[in-house]
């Protein structure tokens, strides 16, 4: 039986450990919090992320990172963008020499402008052809639900990427093998910003053609930067790209489109911050993502116009109207 650890107990960790039991692996799960891995333990449930919902016996929760990683193949990571840096570098010590390093996050890291594949490789002091990276419309309930859904598992190393493909292909759970991780990753973490501003259109009380029109012009920034940075322009229109851009732009799951839908009503970005415990990525990754695209001269007007609201210099409606106010220009320049 496959062996794989998931180290984080949030939503998609513990929905991703389920996927995996349901393929028929030995899932150790870690949570930070020793009091949650007892509750996930005695109650055969995550109280604090996916109350309600039963996990497979193949499951077993521990707070001991020294526990979940002995003898795992796959080691996955299931930690915010920002935080995940300072959790991987004492685990590094603990990874068998074989294993596998499987991101699950959706960001880009504030001050290096780091994929989370990279930030990955330098703190494991790892190869790339050992790290891969799950991405697609997984929205963490419905998956842990069972309800169906595809994702793609990308890796430099496609005997890899087959072999993690099984691990978490269930009867519910299709993931597709892509190569292309730059292209997975950006637009996994793209798709949050773009996201925010969906869901300030819809708080503002906008309708369908605001929702698509800042879709597919996301669609478009995000594809420009992707190939800039030698990403396939198909990855963008398959599942990582457009699949996970569409869920989460029009799902109320989403955290990131309801963060910018409370935004769009006027809440500020330290309350909504404060009423929830769960990460909307897009909130920072706004910034990075930025970041990286001036280091490569792409220009991003809706992450950049995000980025203004998040940092309070515009308000969702001055956003939405500079945005369209900006000088007009073919549908296609350039990618
Ligand atoms: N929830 C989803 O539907 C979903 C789906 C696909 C990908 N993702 C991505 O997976 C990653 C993890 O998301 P999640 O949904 O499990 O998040 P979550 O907010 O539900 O849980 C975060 C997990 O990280 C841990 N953590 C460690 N340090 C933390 C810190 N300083 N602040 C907050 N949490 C900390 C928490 O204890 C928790 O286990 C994110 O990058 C997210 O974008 C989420
Ligand atoms: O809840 P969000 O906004 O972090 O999005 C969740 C997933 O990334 C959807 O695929």
């Amino acid at each position: 039986m496959t062996r794989v650890a998931v180290l984080g107990a949030g939503s998609w960790g513990t929905a991703f450990a389920l996927v995996c039991a349901d393929a028929s692996s030995d899932v150790v799960l870690w949570a930070r919090r020793p009091e949650l891995a007892q509750a996930i333990n005695e109650r055969g449930e995550n109280p604090d992320y996916l109350p309600g919902i039963a996990l497979p016996a193949g499951i077993r929760a521990t707070s001991s990172a020294e526990e979940a990683l002995s003898g795992a193949e796959y080691v996955v990571l299931a930690i915010p963008s920002q935080q995940l840096r300072t959790h991987l570098a004492p685990w590094s010590a603990l990874l068998g020499p074989a294993s596998v390093l499987v991101s699950l996050a959706k960001g880009v890291e504030l001050g290096t402008a780091k994929r989370m594949s990279e930030v990955i490789v330098e703190v494991a002091g790892v190869e790339d052809d050992r790290v891969a990276v799950v991405s697609g419309p997984n929205l963490a309930k419905e998956v842990a639900q069972r309800q169906p859904a595809a994702s793609v598992v990308a890796c430099r190393d496609a005997g890899v990427a087959e072999r993690l493909q099984k691990v978490c292909h269930s009867p519910s759970f299709r993931p597709y093998t892509n190569s292309d991780v730059t292209g997975c990753e950006l637009a996994g973490a793209t798709k949050n910003v773009i996201a925010l501003a969906v869901g300030m259109a819809v708080g503002l009380g906008f309708g369908d053609n605001a929702r698509a029109s800042v879709i597919t012009r996301g669609l478009a920034e995000t594809t420009r930067l992707g190939v800039t940075l030698g990403a396939d322009p198909y990855t963008f229109a398959g599942l990582a790209g457009l699949g996970d851009l569409v869920a989460t732009c029009s799902s109320p799951l989403s955290r990131n489109r309801t963060f910018g839908e409370k935004l769009g009503q006027g809440l500020s970005v330290a309350d909504i911050a404060a009423s929830t415990r769960q990460v909307a990525e897009g909130v920072k990754s706004c910034e990075s993502i930025l970041d990286l695209a001036r280091r490569h001269g792409v220009d991003l007007p809706i992450v950049e116009h995000v980025a203004y609201v998040v940092r309070g210099e515009m308000t969702p409606v001055e956003m939405l109207r500079s945005l369209v106010s900006r000088s007009a220009k073919p549908e296609r320049h350039g990618w």
